[in-house]
């Protein structure tokens, strides 16, 4: 009988989990359940979907070994009983933009471009309210009854790793081995994207080490005002990171299932598509997300792009946007019509849709950094005032909004000679025709599929191997995802006009 192996996607929308043979990557089973909506979530309803998302997979149990990846930033605050202190504020929260701005200033004792720079060179980013530490800096601020309380600070995978651990709140029976706060595990792309996380303290991602010497502490203390809590131990990429509880996975396997570090949604997606230089991914999830793989970590003042790590030793560069799958979703709420419809309807207008264009800030904006930004509808006219018109319009600018990521990209020096479009989004046909007259490149649609979840799996597959050999493998091999090829010349008044109206 073969090895399996499962990944996990805890992210904004829902919660999918994978199951694969470790050796060819075959796809085994698969299941799915939502999250609630909303900006800040108890991360209870993330251990609910996990239960609800294996059992629709067909059980854990005969796994022998496990990974998380999960949406980044989340803020999940715990007390020392392992209870949140409040509901986890999460990446595309934007109540702490203020936070994020008085940090940024503070760092620069009082110059917001020196700040910037000095957030840039300390941690690869420039803090925005997406980020952890901005988060922290809200809960000091606004609800100092609660930041009191807090004894440790996870991640969203880290805390969903810790609880099929066994870990958890004192007294929940689902979580037999207790609250014991130094058990939190994270790896490096995730502990990148918290603000206080200096990956080129770390000498090599598996160097022995106590797995917190990237933190930058006085950072922390800027944001919460004091240091003396607990932070996730940051494991090397094919560390095992634990043992599965086997009430929730590898009961049927000996020793139980091993699990992985885990990974931040986008360096899963990144080990899940096997990203290798010039590969360029854009995710069309909630967030839009185009990221590269590199050898170096940048230092990006401008704060368009976040340079994190991923989840084999490199670095993940990422532009992020606020607005992806949800802008399509608005338009179709607009105009009544499914996925389908909305597809249907959006290939009926010309390129461009006759001039009317959409600056899709729907929830503000992350790239460029306008929190309190709201959308606005450019060149409304009796002609572009058709379904079809604003169809376009829509999906047109939630794909301009990636292309100015794909530049600032650029613009740091990235080679790009293939772009693989994945997400929620990369589903619409639409989408698919017009990313490539937009971003002026030929875009390679892979099979529909899980990539995030898929990587959680090989990571899990890798930590399995490196186990067996007693420390050292490479990750497996399992291909890379087969896909189709989108062509279109580049229209690029699209791009003009967008850029004509965007920063009114
Ligand atoms: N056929 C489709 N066309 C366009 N968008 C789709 C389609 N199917 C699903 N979506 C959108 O994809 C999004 C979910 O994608 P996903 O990548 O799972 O998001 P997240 O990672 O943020 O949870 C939803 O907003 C949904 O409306
Ligand atoms: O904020 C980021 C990365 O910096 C987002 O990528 C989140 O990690 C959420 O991603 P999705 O759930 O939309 O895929």
């Amino acid at each position: 009988m073969s090895t399996l192996v499962a990944g996990v996607d805890t992210s904004t929308q829902s919660c999918k989990v994978v199951v694969r043979d470790a050796e060819t990557g075959a796809l085994r089973r698969f299941g799915s359940a939502s999250h609630p909506d909303g900006t800040e979530v108890d991360p209870a309803a993330w251990w609910d979907a996990l239960g609800a998302a294996v059992a629709a997979a067909g059980g854990l149990d005969d796994v022998a070994a496990l990974a998380v990846g999960g949406q980044q930033h989340g803020m999940v605050a715990l007390d020392a009983d392992g209870d949140v202190v409040r509901p986890a504020l999460l990446w595309n929260d934007t109540r702490s933009a203020q936070a994020a701005r008085d940090l940024v200033r503070e760092l620069g004792d009082g110059d917001e471009a020196v700040g910037a720079q000095a957030w840039a060179d300390a941690i690869g980013s420039v803090p925005v309210a997406s980020l952890t530490v901005t988060k922290l800096r809200w809960l000091r601020d606004a609800e100092p009854e609660n930041a009191a309380r807090v004894a440790a600070v996870a991640l969203p995978h880290d805390w969903l790793t810790w609880r099929i651990a066994g870990y958890g709140p004192a007294g929940d029976p689902t979580a037999p081995l207790g609250p014991d706060l130094d058990a939190l595990v994270t790896d490096a792309s995730d502990a990148s994207g918290t603000g206080y996380w200096d990956a080129t303290r770390v000498a090599s991602p598996d160097a022995a080490g106590s797995g917190r010497e990237g933190y930058r502490l006085d950072l922390l203390e800027l944001a919460l005002g004091r240091t003396d809590v607990v932070l996730p131990r940051v494991v090397g990429p094919s560390s095992v990171a634990g043992v599965a509880h086997p009430g929730v996975a590898g009961a049927d396997v000996e020793g139980g299932a091993l699990l992985g570090p885990g990974a931040g949604d986008n360096a899963g997606a990144a080990l899940g598509l096997g990203m290798t230089a010039g590969d360029v991914a854009v995710s069309i999830g909630t967030s839009g997300v185009v990221s590269a793989v590199v050898p170096e970590r940048t230092a990006d003042g401008s704060g368009l792009i976040n340079g994190f790590s991923d989840a084999t030793g490199r670095y993940l560069l990422l532009a992020v946007t606020l607005n992806a799958s949800r802008v399509l979703d608005a338009a179709r709420a607009v105009l009544g019509v499914d996925h389908a419809g909305l597809s249907r309807l959006a290939l009926q207008a010309p390129p461009g849709a006759d001039g009317l264009v959409l600056v899709p800030y729907l929830e503000g904006e992350r790239m460029p950094n306008r929190p309190d930004a709201t959308g606005t509808l450019h060149g409304v006219t009796l002609k572009t005032s058709t379904p079809a018109h604003l169809a376009r319009a829509y999906v047109e600018g939630m794909l301009c909004g990636l292309a100015d990521g794909l530049d600032a990209l650029r613009a740091l020096g990235v080679r790009v000679e293939r772009v693989q479009l994945v997400g929620g989004g990369a589903q619409s046909e639409a989408v698919r025709q017009f990313a490539p007259q937009v971003l002026g490149l030929p875009v390679t649609v892979p099979e529909p599929g899980e990539y995030v979840a898929d990587g959680a799996a090989r990571q899990a597959a890798w930590v399995l191997a490196a186990s067996r050999a007693g420390g050292e493998a490479d990750p497996p091999g399992w291909g890379t995802a087969s896909g189709t090829v989108s062509e279109a010349d580049e229209v690029p008044a699209i791009r003009a006009q967008y850029a004509a109206v965007r920063d009114r």
